[in-house]
């Protein structure tokens, strides 16, 4: 199993710091060599043996509808004929925004980026340009991509390979970067009493999808609101993977709670490089050329990750039963995986949010950092390996949440819940 795999491993370390290009797909945390992909179909991955696995990760979150979903190929092809990129301005652009602004409440303006690092990234610098204040708090497990400010406690691969502070961050940015802990409004009063008139915004992931799948708990993304209106601090949501997933409307529009800035990335370039951030507009009046605070991109807007983004968005805007059907398959793997674990007296926490899904190997609820690291990490690592072979890919950390896309099949899930049986006993064997 996975021989071309190795060798390709082993070439790619030659000349690819850690062999991948994003250290999440190393496989650090699981062991072992990560699995080269060839091609993929819906739910269905093919790697570079000819092995298939269902797939669990779905790019990491923008493969909401599947793989290879035809009308995004289609339209990428046919505007990829006419240029795939022009500097200027194209109508898809404005089409793109309009799109999002129907979807999604609060955004008055919306700019697009290639990254959800860099929609983080531009969103804080805006909310400093607009309060004319430097520090930013954030929540301990979270992650905002690899922007110096964000590399402080961050959650995602910089957890999974233990350093979740990077080295490299000068000490000036960290020191404008405040760590609170997820739903603990006290931990973030505290910080604001503390730094009263410094600090400019409150970034969070509104489910933390970086330590596993934590949902916010009832009253803490309201609390957070109410928070930053008391003290005029910008409330930021990183919506890089709730976006466009959790709802239609993404994590404000489930919660009911709207914040002054969103970022987005995954599922609004459809596996194309995009980010996006908007919010209000008294706030985004501030970014160049409108206003003084600087933010730029020489393929910002591409037409190619426009017309996926826009196609797959349409879809979802257009028949917001795939919203329905998620839930529902979720709903089915999550009570599947409960009762298999329970039949073999695995103790376990499981999270759920629309589609996306976690598992702790714990006794603790798991509602924060600290009781997301209480997970048995051996355990993980035997079950992942197991389910590997028995052909399901997961995550390959338990600090990673697992995407369901709707090409999925009620066989799939079956499927998957037939492996994970015979996954956690050779896994529970070998430990
Ligand atoms: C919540 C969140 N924000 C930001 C990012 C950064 O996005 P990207 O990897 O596209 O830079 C990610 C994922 O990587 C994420 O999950
Ligand atoms: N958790 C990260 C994004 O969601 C994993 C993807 C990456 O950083 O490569």
């Amino acid at each position: 199993m996975l021989e071309t795999s190795k060798e390709l491993f082993e070439r790619a370390k030659q000349s690819i710091p850690g062999g991948v290009n994003s250290p999440a797909r190393a496989f650090n945390s699981v062991g072992g060599s990560p699995v080269f992909m060839e091609k993929a179909e819906g739910s269905i991955l093919t790697d570079v043996d000819g092995k298939e696995y269902i797939d669990y990760v779905g790019s990491w979150g923008p493969m909401i509808l599947g793989h290879a979903y035809e009308p995004v190929i289609e339209a990428v092809q046919e505007t990829a004929a006419k240029s795939t990129s022009f500097g200027a301005p194209t109508e898809l652009e404005v089409k793109m925004a309009e799109l999002v602004k129907r979807m999604v409440p609060g955004v008055d303006k919306i700019r697009m980026v290639n990254s959800g690092t860099e929609a983080c990234m531009s969103a804080i610098r805006v909310a400093r340009g607009y309060t004319g204040r430097d520090k930013v708090i954030k929540f301990q497990g979270n992650y905002h991509g690899h922007g110096d400010s964000f590399l402080i406690n961050a959650g995602s691969g910089a957890l999974t390979l233990g350093t979740p502070s990077s080295p490299g961050v000068t000490e000036g940015t960290a020191n404008d970067t405040l760590t609170a802990d997820y739903n603990d409004l006290n931990s973030v009063k505290q910080l604001l009493n503390e730094f009263e008139d410094e600090v400019a915004a409150i970034i969070v992931e509104p489910v933390a999808g970086n330590m596993g799948c934590i949902p916010p708990q009832k009253g803490f993304l309201s609390g957070l609101r109410e928070l930053c209106n008391g003290h005029d601090v910008v409330l930021i949501f990183d919506e890089v993977m709730t976006g466009f997933r959790v709802a239609q409307g993404g994590a404000q529009q489930r919660y009911g709670v709207t914040a002054d800035l969103v970022t987005y990335g995954k599922i609004i370039g459809a596996g194309l490089p995009v980010g996006a951030f908007g919010g209000k507009e008294e706030i985004m009046q501030v970014v160049s050329p409108d206003g003084p605070v600087y933010q730029a991109g020489t393929l910002s807007g591409n037409p190619l990750a426009m017309i996926a983004g826009y196609t797959l968005l349409s879809e979802l805007h257009e028949n917001p039963v795939h919203y329905d059907e998620l839930e529902e398959k979720t709903t089915y793997l999550y009570t599947g995986l409960s009762e298999v674990f329970t039949d073999y007296d695995v103790p376990v926490h499981l999270n759920r949010v629309g589609s996306m899904l976690g598992f702790f190997f714990t006794e603790e609820e798991v509602v924060n950092f600290e009781t997301a690291n209480t997970t048995d990490q051996e355990l993980f690592k035997a079950f992942f390996h197991a389910m590997l072979k028995n052909g399901i890919y997961l995550p390959p950390s338990p600090f990673e949440s697992l995407f369901l896309a709707n090409s999925l099949t009620k066989e799939m899930l079956d499927q998957t819940l037939d492996a994970a049986g015979a996954s956690i006993e050779q896994a529970l064997n070998k430990i």
